[in-house]
């Protein structure tokens, strides 16, 4: 008998649940409306007034058995939501998103496809320092068949007094090494007049961290046709770097990859951290290849191997790192970088890690 009754009491509820389905999606579609009307007349769609106004008629009519309290908790929720639901519709969404484009962005670089299913690997010194220190990187990945060089020649770095880069001698440097190995270049450009000029000497405009939030700069590499290299700002959230992403789209160029290089917390057991769910994150948020910087974010050498693995098992199209023949008299990052034995070593763990 008692079972009976409960699930007849049940039945009852499920009807009622539907009701209530009903009449608040009913109710949504009239807050929209609302919301394209407060739109059009330039009026705040919060509207603390009206919602109290409602909240007080709606007490004066509660006869039980839910307190007064509960019933403002749930109407102010409904409030809430149809706000959100105001809001959406004015959400435009951006050109980077999955949502805009459903297929996955190829980023083509010297026949090398970055986004595609092949995990790409980008490897060089942090700075470029001379020209036989940088071709005895090059040459190391050469012999590996690797394609995609990095090295810094503009280098935006914290303190004044701390090795500046070659400026365009170091770019002159890299491009005669590409064209000799055949290496596409990717390299840092820190000022917007300088865009034009830089594509004749790499191949990736790499925008760093200290400038994912220097507007002139994106919407400049946004004007250009060359791949750019953006990195995610020490301190940026997902939604900004997206954004960052999204003013060089805006400008025309489509031609992006999405570099993780970990971000500033409390830890200091590495050098940032390694933000590993940001790439599955971006990967389902946006249809641009994602990247991870395993130098930067860890800042130690022992973490490269297993941060390049999880970076990769997580979903990411490359792994960029760095390697100098000599570390210990590098003029940047000295305790970060590979030296080439330890690159080679670490290049074939990580690939043999991917062939099983
Ligand atoms: O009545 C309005 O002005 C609405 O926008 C609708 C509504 C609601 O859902 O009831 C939504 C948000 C406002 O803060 C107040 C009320």
């Amino acid at each position: 008998m008692t079972k009976e009754r409960m699930e007849q009491l049940r039945e009852q509820i499920d009807e009622i649940n539907f009701k209530i389905l009903d009449l608040m999606n009913e109710r949504g579609y009239l807050a929209k409306e609302i919301g394209v009307l407060k739109k059009a007349q330039g009026i705040n769609r919060y509207d603390p007034v009206r919602e109290r106004k409602m909240l007080d008629r709606l007490i004066q009519h509660n006869d039980g058995p839910f307190d007064n309290g509960t019933i403002e908790h749930i109407f102010k929720e409904i409030f809430k939501a149809s706000l959100e639901l105001q809001e959406i519709d004015d959400h435009k969404t951006l050109l980077v998103s999955r949502e805009n484009k459903n297929e996955n962005t190829v980023v083509r670089v010297k026949g090398v496809r970055i986004g595609d299913e092949q995990p790409q690997f980008i490897f060089g010194p942090c700075s470029v320092e001379s020209y036989e220190q940088t071709r005895a990187v090059a040459k190391r990945m050469k012999e590996k068949g690797l394609k995609l060089f990095r090295g810094g020649a503009f280098k935006p770095r914290t303190s004044p007094y701390d090795f500046q880069g070659l400026g365009w001698e170091g770019l002159k440097i890299l491009k005669e090494i590409g064209e000799e190995f055949n290496l596409a270049i990717v390299s840092e450009i820190v000022h917007p007049s300088h865009i034009e000029k830089a594509l004749e000497y790499v191949d990736v405009i790499q925008i760093g961290a200290r400038n994912m939030q220097n507007f002139e700069l994106l919407k400049e590499a946004g004007r250009v046709k060359k791949p750019v290299l953006l990195k995610r700002g020490m301190s940026a959230t997902i939604e900004e770097f997206m954004l960052a992403a999204e003013y060089i789209v805006s400008k025309g160029n489509e031609e992006i990859i999405l570099c993780e290089r970990g971000i500033r917390t409390y830890e200091r057991a590495t050098r940032n951290t390694l933000d590993i769910t940001s790439v599955p994150i971006l990967k389902k948020e946006t249809h641009l290849p994602v990247i991870v910087d395993v130098t930067h974010s860890t800042g130690r050498r022992d973490l490269l191997l297993p941060a390049s693995k999880a970076a990769l098992a997580i979903g990411a199209d490359g792994i960029m790192a760095e390697v100098h023949p000599d570390p210990a008299v590098a003029l940047s990052d000295a305790r970060q970088q590979m030296d080439l034995d330890q690159f080679d070593s670490f290049f074939e763990q990580l690939i043999s890690n991917e062939r099983n």
